[in-house]
């Protein structure tokens, strides 16, 4: 890996969505692009910012954090900055907040490099790297979802109508694939995708503004190996290079990149730490998915059911998770069952040697870690976005199986048992976690990994600020290239 940029340093800024699952995996970009030796100015907001882990001291010189204080929006609670901390329905007015800090990051990237002139970072920026704003788009979902949305111009030439359409495979996807929506449920789901939400924008407009209007660039948290074909077809359907920033797999497996009140955590380290080898499930269902009361009562159920030994991160922002438990649940699972209500050190419990499988929703993120970093075999109860698209994926792979579920995509306590005890006590299992670990030792390669980022700064720096020219003008941020008849005006900032 290069520890130091070959040509003139590049100062990059970083601004990801205000979820978890974003920010982790950009500030471990940003990470790996200060290491070697470009500056980066990593933007978001002050709670988040404290609960992100410090930034490593070596590379304070190159990589820092800038905060901006998020609008007060009607009807989002007190003090919520991150998707964390409010319930799904409540993630538009999120992204309205977010939309609301367009000017402040105007103001931030239009004068000099942001902020006060202090040596490396006293230069305009090279190339901003957002979620949905120019001038290179990281996604942090895999290819996948993307080539599932496709471009506009396909859209309007295959137009998707009733819940049948959103079931197909995309007419322009010219080859057999597992990127289907084949459940009823996660179709009518992403059909509401292409809706206005209470934002006032549907999320795929948000998505194609910035791949129609101004990005250059589109980069995954992804690789060939995790999802082959796909960036060729991608390259030519939106008509711009799309390319692997390679998986990202955590460095810093002690610690994570979130810091929180890890006290009741550390009643379950205690217990985990004497458990047998690989005979724990972990279960945790991300910070995004739109899990009920009723959810969480059959999961309980089926993992009571499966009499399999658990470590359960349960976040519930809006109730206390005690109160959606079944009456004496903790009681009668003590001894081989633990409830966390609350953040869990993820990478840290996955890498843990009692962990066996992992029951998960199928978030990029935790697919990530658990599969490709430790090979870890999958029960699989996907929700939205991705997660049905990464589901099917992983089960073609032969490492995990999916819950059954019915077409409004409830679940029984027998599925989730039924699932958990294919993977972790039946026979199958050994296959399936054969297959795991087999399939980490080809896509978790972390020289291969650090060489995507190396070939992403090459791409970067051959395309540099020189094609780019950064303006400011009323309350949006401009980006244009150098001849002014280009010049388009971004608005909307968030995804
Ligand atoms: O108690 C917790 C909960 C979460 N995490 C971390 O938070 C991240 C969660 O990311 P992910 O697994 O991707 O889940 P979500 O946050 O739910 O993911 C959203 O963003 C993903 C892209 O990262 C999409 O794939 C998902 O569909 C979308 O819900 C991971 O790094 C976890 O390690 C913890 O460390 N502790």
């Amino acid at each position: 890996m290069a520890e130091a940029a070959s040509s003139s340093p590049l100062h990059i800024v970083v601004f990801p969505w205000l979820a978890f699952g974003h920010m982790i995996p950009f500030l471990e970009l940003s990470k790996r692009l200060a290491r070697r030796g470009h500056a980066v100015t990593f933007v978001s907001t002050p709670r988040n910012a404290a609960r992100l882990r410090a930034v490593p001291p070596e590379l304070s010189v190159r990589l820092r954090v800038v905060t901006l204080d998020l609008p007060v929006v009607e009807g989002l609670p007190e003090g919520a900055e991150s998707t964390a901390d409010v319930s799904p329905e409540k993630v538009p007015l999120l992204k309205a907040a977010f939309d609301g800090l367009a000017a402040p990051f105007s103001a931030l990237v239009g004068e000099r490099g942001g902020g006060e002139a202090d040596g490396v970072f006293d230069r305009k920026p090279g190339w901003i790297i957002l979620d949905l704003i120019p001038c290179a788009m990281f996604l942090i979902l895999p290819a996948a979802l993307l080539a599932y949305i496709g471009p506009k111009h396909e859209n309007e030439a295959h137009p998707r109508r009733t819940t049948e359409d959103f079931m197909a495979q995309p007419p322009w996807i010219p080859f057999p694939t597992t990127t289907i929506f084949h459940l009823r449920h996660e179709a009518m789901s992403r059909a509401s995708e292409f809706q206005p939400n209470a934002s006032g924008v549907a999320d795929a407009d948000r998505l194609w503004q910035v791949h129609h209007n101004s990005c250059r660039l589109i980069v995954h948290r992804s690789c060939p190996e995790a999802e082959p074909w796909l960036f060729p077809l991608l390259s030519n359907l939106f008509s711009k290079p799309v390319v692997p920033a390679g998986l990202l797999l955590p460095t810093d497996i002690a610690a994570g990149d979130v810091t929180g009140d890890d006290e009741p955590f550390e009643a379950a380290a205690r217990w985990l730490d004497r458990q047998p080898r690989r005979s724990v499930a972990y279960v945790a269902l991300g910070t995004e998915a739109p899990v009920t009361a009723a959810h969480i009562v059959e999961l309980a159920r089926g993992l009571e059911l499966s009499g399999v030994r658990f470590l359960w991160a349960l976040r519930t922002p809006a109730i206390a998770a005690g109160e959606l438990l079944p009456d004496g649940f903790e009681r009668r699972v003590a001894g081989r069952g633990v409830v966390v209500p609350g953040w869990v050190p993820q990478v840290r419990v996955l890498g843990h040697a009692a962990v066996g499988a992992f029951v998960t929703h199928c978030g990029w993120g935790s697919t990530v870690e658990s599969l490709f970093m430790f090979g870890l075999p999958l029960v699989m109860l996907p929700f939205v976005f991705d997660q049905g698209l990464n589901a099917r994926a992983m089960a073609a792979r032969g490492v995990g199986v999916e819950v059954a579920r019915d077409d409004d995509g409830s679940f029984s306590g027998e599925d989730v048992a039924a699932a958990v005890r294919r993977v972790m006590v039946d026979e199958e299992g050994e296959e399936l976690a054969r297959n795991a670990q087999e399939l980490q030792r080809v896509v978790g390669d972390r020289a291969r990994d650090e060489q995507y980022v190396d070939e992403l700064l090459e791409y970067l720096q051959r395309c540099n600020v020189a094609f780019w020219r950064l303006a400011k003008w009323g309350n949006s941020l401009h980006l244009a290239p150098s001849g002014p008849s280009e010049m388009r005006d971004i608005t909307r900032v968030t995804l």
